[in-house]
């Protein structure tokens, strides 16, 4: 359940690597119990805060503070508060699920007994407990990937930051970690869940950050984010020969984007929709209306980038 307070704020954190600039001047701020998504494409710069967050580089400036206290790189005790699930599996392959969770307690310095509980209650939580034997180069790329998720809930953090934990994972294993992590933020977890899939955070992100380029665009309550957006529909326009006149008259009417298969027009909420019909009826087949659909945060993204999540 979300409380109001802020948990993890960030300030002005901006990182350059040579002349790239990955992150500009991101400020996020971010409640307790919070399932927040980060949206954005490859390359966005989404890793990048994830591990400047985690510790792992620094920015170059900027603050990060978790319940109003600046965290410092060596602050310990603050980075504990929060656990990353990176994006690379990071486990050893060679041996087994426990002696995985057991190398990590150790780095975590966790008393052996509360260790051992926490792994069994773990490994039971995500269905692996029956395969705690089994060496991880036998598992599936799902259960590799939910051993990589309880690693960093090992010990107990208020804060999990989940750096594209599906990629590469089967609809149904993506459904079973989704369902584990929501079941954690009930519990009180804080999440922060990057993703370059619109239907990962729609569905489990109520509010979230849009970031392209190292800058975040948007940020807000997901139904909010697409009222505020001027156009109430996405009409899906099945592509036919190009005709200029055709697109600049359809481009009146608001955004115009065009896909491998389709166009896209985000009407402003000013255009009639029988007015785009109309167009499209003298212009003549092969155009077709194939879909008129609420607004998705992909096309929100689309509005706002002018490219899209997956190019
Ligand atoms: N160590 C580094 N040295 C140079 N450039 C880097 C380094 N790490 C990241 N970058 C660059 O910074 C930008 C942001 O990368 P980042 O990995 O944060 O993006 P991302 O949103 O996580 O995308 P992906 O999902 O593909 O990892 C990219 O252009 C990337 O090439």
């Amino acid at each position: 359940m979300t409380d109001n307070r802020t948990i993890l704020e960030l300030k002005g954190i901006h990182k350059e690597f040579g002349d790239l600039v990955a992150l500009k001047e991101v400020d996020l701020s971010i409640c307790k119990g919070e399932f927040f998504g980060l949206l954005g494409p490859n390359g966005a710069g989404k890793s990048t805060l994830m591990k400047i967050l985690s510790g792992f580089i620094e920015s170059d400036s900027g603050e990060v503070l978790i319940d109003g206290q600046t965290v410092g790189l060596h602050d310990m005790a603050a980075r504990r508060r929060c656990g990353l699930v990176p994006q690379e599996i990071a486990l050893y392959e060679s041996l087994n699920s426990l002696e995985n969770l057991r190398i990590f307690a150790r780095l975590y310095k966790l008393p052996h007994k509360q260790a051992e509980a926490r792994s069994e209650e773990l490994l039971k939580s995500v269905g692996l407990w029956e395969r705690r034997n089994d060496r991880v180069k036998e598992f599936s790329g799902g259960m590799k990937r939910r051993l990589n998720i309880i690693v960093s809930l090992l010990h107990n953090p208020d804060i999990l930051l989940c750096d594209e934990p599906t990629v590469g994972v089967d609809p149904q294993s993506r459904n079973a970690i989704f369902d584990f992590l929501e079941a954690r933020n009930r519990e009180g977890l804080t999440v922060l869940y990057t993703t370059h899939y619109m239907e990962e955070a729609e569905r489990l992100c109520p509010r979230i950050a849009i970031i392209d380029h190292g800058d975040i665009l948007a940020c807000g309550e997901q139904k909010e984010l697409l009222r505020k957006a001027d156009f109430e529909r996405e009409i899906v326009i099945r592509k036919g020969p190009d005709q200029e006149s055709f697109l600049a008259g359809l481009k009146q009417h608001g955004e115009l984007m065009e896909d491998e298969l389709v166009y896209r027009l985000m009407p402003s909420s000013k255009s009639r929709l029988s007015e785009i019909y109309s167009a499209l009826e003298s212009a003549g087949l092969p155009y077709e209306i194939l879909d008129v659909r609420p607004p998705s945060l992909e096309s929100l993204f689309l509005k706002l980038t002018g490219h899209r999540l997956r190019d």
